[in-house]
């Protein structure tokens, strides 16, 4: 059958950080799917969920910080692999791993994720996602137990199996990130990682070699404390989802907490950074 869809196309100035908040507010208003443009987002809901105020609760479109205009068409069905084929190019790490949708070409990197053309994030086009998997290509995850916290589609986990990390548990507050993490995680053929929905109250009693958070500044400076208290000895963390501006804050909290520095990588802005205890 098809469903209709009501499509908001969005122009955002600038885009950073104000598309993702966006997509965060649209998810929890009933928007389904998300396409990022090059000058904004793509914004679907169904057309039986739609009401005229629909909007109404999404309050970046008040923050004067960023300029957000739509337009709004009807569409009788969408097609995501054509609009993902339209927007989406495969994402290559280091020349090692590639991350494309399983209707992109088999790539001859050493590592190949797939991921279902479903949401924006977690697709390795972020800075932060990219860093991410760059930190855990250069990091020896052999038999290493580790936690994905803030999971999005998965991709980090699916990376951190395919680096020999087991077992591994992914972790998303979002329940459309939960499930779209178990889609991805059975198509890569992942047997070492089990997907959960919550936060880090779950963690209670839990212990790993490697802790990873790609969230943002306030959730990590909140969450941090119980992170640390997951960790094993010789245990390392790695954190991104925050700007440059945010790394004082985070590295005040990560050394009271006994961690030590390790190391940072910065793309355009963005930040990921290394600590062990
Ligand atoms: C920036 S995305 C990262 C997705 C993926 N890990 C990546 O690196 O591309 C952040 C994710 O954290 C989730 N999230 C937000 N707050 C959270 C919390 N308190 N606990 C767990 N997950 C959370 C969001 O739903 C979102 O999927």
């Amino acid at each position: 059958m098809a469903i209709s869809y009501i499509e908001y196309q969005f122009t955002i100035t600038p885009k950073d950080p104000a598309t993702e908040i966006l997509m965060a507010e649209l998810g929890e208003t009933g928007f389904e799917s998300f396409v990022e443009t090059e000058d904004g987002l793509l914004a679907y809901i169904q057309k039986e969920l739609w009401t005229e105020d629909v909007l109404n609760d999404i309050y970046i479109l008040e923050n004067n910080d960023f300029s957000i205009s739509y337009v709004i068409n009807e569409i009788e069905q969408v097609n995501w692999n054509e609009e993902w084929e339209k927007n989406f190019t495969p994402i290559v790490v280091d020349n090692r791993c590639t991350v494309r949708a399983p209707f992109h070409e088999v790539p001859n990197t050493e590592f190949d994720v797939i991921i279902e053309p479903k949401m924006s994030f977690g697709t390795g086009h972020h800075e932060t996602t990219h860093m991410m998997i760059q930190h855990l290509l250069n990091t020896d995850l052999k038999d290493k137990k580790v936690l994905d916290m803030g999971s999005g589609t998965g991709v980090l986990a699916i990376v951190a199996e395919m680096r020999g990390a087991h077992p591994i548990d992914a972790i998303d507050i979002d329940n459309w990130c939960y499930l779209n993490a178990l889609e991805n995680v059975e198509r890569n053929n992942c047997k070492q990682i089990t997907v959960e929905e919550g936060d880090a109250s779950l963690l209670e009693g839990r212990s790993y070699d490697l802790i990873i958070a790609n969230i943002n500044r306030n959730i990590l400076l909140e969450d941090i404390p119980t992170y640390v208290k997951c960790l094993q000895p010789n245990g390392m963390l790695l954190l991104s989802g925050f700007y440059k501006e945010d790394i004082p804050a985070i590295s005040e909290k990560c050394l009271e907490h006994s961690l030590k520095f390790v190391e940072n990588l910065e793309k355009n802005h963005w930040v990921a950074v290394k600590y062990v205890n």
